[in-house]
Order: structure tokens, then sequence, then C-alpha cells
């Protein structure tokens, strides 16, 4: 039987890993890294909130927590960015003048144009910067909501700029992707945010105004909400659960998508309303037959 030494192992993409805001996204990439050690050997976790660097210690995700961002980062090989988009350009000011030449920055923000534009009066030229986005999550967030599987079988969008990184840097940032499990696809980012406006934040928006229209009917239907709420309303509290700071953050800095995206759908939610009032049979089962075989195809390529 073949004797396995752990000195067999290849080495770890990265020596350092020091992931800034260990929420959702943060921790699931280090109980990822932490797992199967392929990503890197030391992983160092940053948080601003003191009860979050506690709750990161106990979950054992990290070999250092800290609160001191600069002080973290000077020995990085690869810096991580995971706090809400709002919060992006501020961290970014703090950590890019104490990282080591060649270091690589990347960051999680779901929003990409906005984010870039706040990370760049930053740049070094010799520190690479590598902008991603995981295009998976829940409603949940903070240290506890991480776990290692989240990014499995799921997209990260890579935005790199063709003058803030050298080839092998994104590579990099996509091998540590695809060591989380996730399959990489390469974009602009002004693609990306109208891409991201349509699946993912109009979604959100939707959710959270519907939530906030049954709620303002409280006086007439509170109870009926609370207690005849069937699978259909309840997809839509899942979402509308998701972090108010973090959606705030996403609404603002990719407003014109967004907003662009929702006249869209307001045109065809008129066209709807037009059809129920006339009856017209064919325009509503033609677009719910739309939608079925978006779900089905949605499903296959899941399963894929
Ligand atoms: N939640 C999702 O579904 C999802 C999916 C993909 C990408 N993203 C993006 O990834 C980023 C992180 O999202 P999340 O869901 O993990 O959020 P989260 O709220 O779970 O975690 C954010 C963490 O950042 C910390 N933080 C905030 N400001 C900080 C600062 N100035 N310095 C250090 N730490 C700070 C918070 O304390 C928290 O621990 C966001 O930019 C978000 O847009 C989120
Ligand atoms: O699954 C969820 O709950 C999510 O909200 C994840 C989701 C999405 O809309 O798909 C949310 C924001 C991200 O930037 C990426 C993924």
């Amino acid at each position: 039987m073949p004797v396995t030494d752990s000195s067999d192992a290849p080495a770890p993409l990265f020596d350092t890993l020091v992931v800034i805001g260990p929420g959702l996204i943060g921790a699931s990439v280090l109980h990822r890294a932490r797992r199967d050690r392929t990503i890197a050997r030391r992983l160092v976790a940053v948080d601003i909130n003191p009860a979050f660097r506690e709750r990161v210690r106990e979950l054992g995700i990290a070999d250092e927590v800290t609160g001191d961002a600069a002080a973290a980062v000077a020995d990085a090989d690869c810096v991580m960015l995971c706090v809400p988009v709002g919060a992006m350009g501020e961290v970014a000011a703090t950590v890019i003048p104490a990282m080591k030449p060649g270091a690589i920055l990347t960051d999680t923000g779901s929003t990409k144009v906005a984010v870039i534009e706040a990370i760049r009066p930053f740049l070094r030229p010799d520190i690479p910067y590598v902008p991603a986005h995981p295009m998976a999550g829940t409603e949940y967030s903070g240290p506890d909501a991480g776990f290692a599987t989240l990014f499995d079988n799921r997209w990260c969008l890579l935005t790199p700029l063709p003058d803030s990184a050298p080839t092998d840097s994104v590579e990099a940032v996509r091998t540590l992707w695809q060591l989380c499990g996730a399959r990489t696809r390469d974009m602009a980012p002004e693609h990306h945010d109208r891409v991201c406006a349509i699946v993912s934040h109009l979604p959100h928006l939707l959710a959270f105004t519907i939530c906030g229209t049954a709620d303002d009917l409280a006086d007439e239907t509170r109870s009926e909400v609370l207690e005849f709420a069937a699978s259909g309303f309840r997809d839509f509290t899942r979402i509308a659960a998701s972090d108010p700071i973090m959606w705030r953050d996403i609404f603002l800095s990719n407003r014109e998508a967004i907003l662009e995206m929702l006249s869209r759908f307001l045109e065809d939610a008129q066209a709807m309303a037009r059809a129920i009032r006339w009856g017209d049979s064919d325009y509503i089962v033609d677009r719910i037959e739309r939608g079925r075989s978006i779900r089905r195809s949605l499903l296959e390529n899941r399963q894929a």
C-alpha cells in the first residue's frame, strides 16, 4: 500500500491569505481554506467588530484574528476585501499602503464599477488588483453564516482591468476561486453590473418591496400574511431577510443599471396588468410559460 506522506501534498497557492471582513463570504473562504489547506498555509482574519473577531476565534477558521488591518496585511501574499461595497474604498486606503510589493489585492463586492472606482485612487503599480464576485450567498450574514461548501459549482465572476494586474495575478485569483469550488468567468465591470442588476439586485428590490407592501396592509391582512403565507410569499421573505447595510450599498452603488432594469420591469408589469384587465389569456400564458422554462433551464444547469 502506498504511504501517503503529507509532505507530498502540493504547496498551497499562497503562503498568507488575509481576509478583511470575515462575514458570510469571508468566513466561507476561510472555512474552505482551513478545510482543504490548498489555498494558503496561514490564514488571517481582520474585522472591525470585536464580537465578530471573538466568533472567528471560536470558530477556529484563522490562525490570527485582529482589528488592525494595516499590521495584518504587511506579510500577506493575497488580501481579500469582503466588506460591504460602501466600505471598500476606506479599507483599501488603509491596507494598500501597508502591503508588500507584489502581494495581490482582490475583493468580493457585489457591484464592480463603483468598487473599482473606490479602490483605484489608492492602487500602487506594484500591487496587482483583481476584482471578483462570487455568485453565491444566503440571506444570513456575519461569521456564523459562513460554510466551506458555499461556492461549490457556483460562478465567480472576475472583472480584471487591463492596466491593474498581470496575467499571473489574475490566474492566481482564478485558481483561488476554483479551489473554493467555483467556476470562473471573466467579464467587463460594466457588463457585470448590468447582468447582476437583473439576476440579483432587482429580485432583492422586489422582495424587499413586496414584503413592505404586505406590511403596509397590516391592519387588514397582518394575521392572514402571517397565518396563510405559503411557499410563494415565503420565498420572497427569504431574500427579504438579507442584510440592510449590504443591500443599501449595492442599490446605491449600482444605481443606473438597477434603475434601468426596474423601469423595464415596470413596463412588463404594466403589460401584464393590461392583459389581466382585458382578459388577454394568450399573453398571460405566454409570460408564465417563459418563467417556467427559465426555472427548468436553471435547474438543469445547476445539476450539470
Ligand atoms: N451575501 C451575499 O450573498 C454576497 C454574495 C457575494 C458577494 N457579496 C459581497 O461580499 C461582501 C461581503 O458580504 P457578506 O455577505 O459576507 O457580508 P457580511 O455582513 O456577512 O460580512 C461583512 C463583514 O465585514 C465586516 N466589516 C465591515 N466594515 C469593515 C471594515 N471597515 N473593516 C473590517 N471589517 C469590516 C463586518 O463586521 C462583517 O463581519 C460585500 O461586498 C457583498 O456585497 C455578498
Ligand atoms: O442566495 C442568496 O440569498 C443571495 O442573495 C445570493 C446573491 C444573489 O442574489 O444571488 C446575492 C448577492 C450577491 O452578490 C450574489 C449572490
